[in-house]
């Protein structure tokens, strides 16, 4: 048996027995586990998928059949048996590889994924652009059950059953999303897992397959025929039958042979098949298997004991959220918590706990978690919205007319506002501010320390309007200046004659230490905590511009759209003529990195912003 690193994957495989097969798998749970150790990421759900990535790539060829990965998470051995074995130790870092599915990096990524229940969409139109050239090759999605509670995943089935074009869908089964899965869906899922015909599968696989003479005798003419034969796997009355799909499952995701058997069935099919696959997530790490969610994404940890390395020492601006709306709660029995399939991500662990009823976990469903709030606010209730800012985007549509057009008290947690680090592209929290400042009736807020949340979220909930607080990833700040009450609107934390500096939330920060080298060397600088993004504190704003030489404003979002082109409207409305020097991320996709790193590279720490500034006085830029 080779080491894995000797091996030329994919093309190895087709040469693979399944002993050999089942040999590889244990290796590279192995190599998993030592390298995620080291580097951090989705440990989980990739332990979980090594056979069935190993038989997909061993049936299907990539990259002329495509394989397209939901959300991209759970891509890792993918990428292992597509030539990037050799560079795992460089996974989420900065210039390293991606934990997500990126075209850049291999042919074999045939689509950039990161937010989930969209892969039968993109699935149905590879499979209808392949019909309509008159190509040849196979397509196939991989889902999650947890991704398959994501409506969009059902406007894709709702498609592809009523097109000509045949595309293979695997519905990685493992019963949980993040945590456990939620929903009627998952209930669903739930009884075709445990149902009698599974069981008697699991058993006598190999042997009841070789007895189907239709198969045996290679006679075989269609899916649907040998589904006769087949009753033992299929349950009668199963939804996605019902949906115009061939179902075939459930099948042990586990059992290399099993699966390969069951994808040369989906093969031979004249039309789109779903093929029900059962995983364990964890699976053959002792420390995940006991408890998945913790190693769905985790950062370095050791792996004998499975405890993180690099525990920070103040808490997370998640932490102080859930500690804080849980005492609230206790005293306003109107504050409910909605979470979009993130409940530990957010820090609502503890008040899911304590108020079961009071907290509605909706899947991976932001849209309708949006719509659904606006009407738990239309009747008395105060819901906390709280979802990363990068998937709230799938429930923009639903903001401006579900909570904002009724203009209902609706609290918008926004979690993971601004970069993310090491997720990247798909996952920084940079479009918040500009998506959410042009809807009329929306209030966005944004603290600079643990305290400054507390306060914010106080003032939210007896706000009677639609409001947002967003924050980012990573621990709270502590306050250097004791924040003044909330309702005299932005802070001033020092006076500067030549420069001021608006900062936006936890870049307050940064703008003290850009503030404090200036003035080290002779640039009076002062800094203004913004606190308010919309409505923006408007007479500040003007009295500053009115007092220094130079206007800075500091934003962790993208700089088109942002706080900073709020101020330089007010400017040019009140027909001030003041230079104002806008810092934030600029117009491209951000890559994956370490926050700090990445910070440095586009010039946003302490020490670029006080570079720029410098520059910019001295006439350099
Ligand atoms: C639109 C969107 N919302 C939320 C997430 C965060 N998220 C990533 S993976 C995941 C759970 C997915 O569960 P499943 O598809 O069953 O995959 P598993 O992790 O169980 O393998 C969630 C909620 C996301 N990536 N995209
Ligand atoms: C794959 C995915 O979308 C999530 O697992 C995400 O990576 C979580 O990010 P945090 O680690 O910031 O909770
Ligand atoms: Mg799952």
């Amino acid at each position: 048996m080779k080491n894995l690193l000797d091996y030329s994957l994919p093309e190895d495989l087709k040469f693979m027995d399944t002993k050999e097969l089942e040999l590889l798998a244990v290796q590279i749970r192995e190599f998993l586990v030592e390298n995620v150790s080291k580097t951090g990421g989705h440990l989980a759900s990739n332990l979980g998928a090594v056979e069935l990535t190993i038989a997909l790539h061993k049936a299907f060829n990539s990259p002329l059949d495509k394989i397209i990965w939901d959300v991209g998470h759970q891509a890792y051995v993918h990428k292992i048996l597509t030539g990037r074995a050799d560079n795992f130790g460089s996974l989420r870092k900065f210039g390293g590889l991606s934990g997500f599915p990126k075209g850049g990096e291999s042919e074999h990524d045939v689509f950039d994924t990161g937010h989930s229940s969209n892969s039968i969409s993109i699935a149905a139109g590879f499979a209808a652009a392949r019909d309509l050239s008159g190509d040849n090759y196979d397509v196939v999605a991989v889902i999650g059950d947890g991704s398959l509670t994501g409506g969009l995943s059902y406007e894709g089935m709702n498609n592809l059953s009523d097109l000509k074009s045949k595309a293979i869908i695997i519905l990685n089964d493992n019963g949980m999303s993040i945590g456990l899965n939620t929903g009627g869906l998952s209930k669903h899922l739930n009884k075709l897992r445990v149902s009698k015909g599974y069981s008697s599968f699991k058993k006598g696989f190999g042997t009841a397959l070789k007895k189907i003479p239709a198969i045996g005798d290679g006679l075989y003419n269609g899916v649907s025929r040998a589904r006769d034969h087949l009753k033992y796997s299929i349950v009668e009355g199963v939804m996605f039958e019902k949906l115009g799909f061939t179902y075939i499952g459930p099948i042990d995701g586990h059992n290399i042979d099993a699966i390969l058997h069951n994808l040369e069935l989906a093969k031979t099919s004249d039309h789109s098949v779903i093929m029900h696959v059962i995983t364990q997530k964890g699976k053959g790490y002792r420390n995940a298997e006991k408890d998945p969610s913790k190693f769905h994404g985790i950062g370095a940890f050791d792996k004998s004991t499975g405890e993180l390395l690099n525990k920070s020492e103040r808490p997370s601006y998640s932490e102080v959220f859930g500690k804080k709306l849980t005492d609230m709660a206790r005293q306003n029995d109107r504050i409910v918590a909605v979470s979009a399939a993130m409940i530990d991500g957010t820090g609502l662990r503890e008040f899911a706990r304590l108020f079961p009823e009071r907290t509605f976990d909706v899947g991976i469903a932001e849209g309708h978690g949006v719509t659904f709030a606006g009407a738990l606010a239309k009747s008395g209730y105060k819901p906390f919205v709280t979802i990363y800012s990068t998937f709230l985007q799938r429930g923009y549509d639903n903001i401006i007319m579900d909570t904002c057009l009724q203009d209902v008290p609706v609290v918008f947690a926004i979690d993971r506002a601004g970069c993310v680090g090491s997720d990247g592209e798909t996952h920084h929290g940079l479009f918040d501010i500009s998506y959410l400042k042009n809807i009329p009736n929306m209030t966005v807020l944004a603290p600079a320390s643990d305290i400054e949340l507390e306060m914010m979220m106080e003032f939210a909930s007896v706000y009677e309007h639609p409001i947002a607080i967003r924050y980012p990833r990573g621990s709270a700040s502590e306050a250097v200046t004791i924040p003044k009450s909330l309702s005299e609107g932005a802070q001033v934390i020092s006076e500067g004659k030549d420069v001021i500096i608006w900062s936006v939330g936890n870049m307050l920060k940064n703008a003290e230490k850009a503030a404090e080298i200036l003035n080290n060397s002779g640039i009076d600088t002062g800094v203004i905590n913004a606190r308010f993004i919309m409505p923006p504190d408007r007479e500040k704003i003007l009295q500053s511009a009115n007092k220094c030489k130079l206007l800075v404003t500091v934003e962790d979002g993208m700089k088109i759209g942002g706080f900073g082109e709020t101020v330089v409207s007010l400017l040019a409305e009140n027909s001030l003529n003041k230079e104002v020097m806008i810092l934030g991320w600029p117009e491209k996709f951000i890559e994956h990195g370490n926050t700090d790193q990445l910070m440095d590279k586009y010039g946003l720490s302490g020490e670029k912003i006080a570079e720029r500034i410098k520059d910019k006085i001295e006439g350099k830029n």
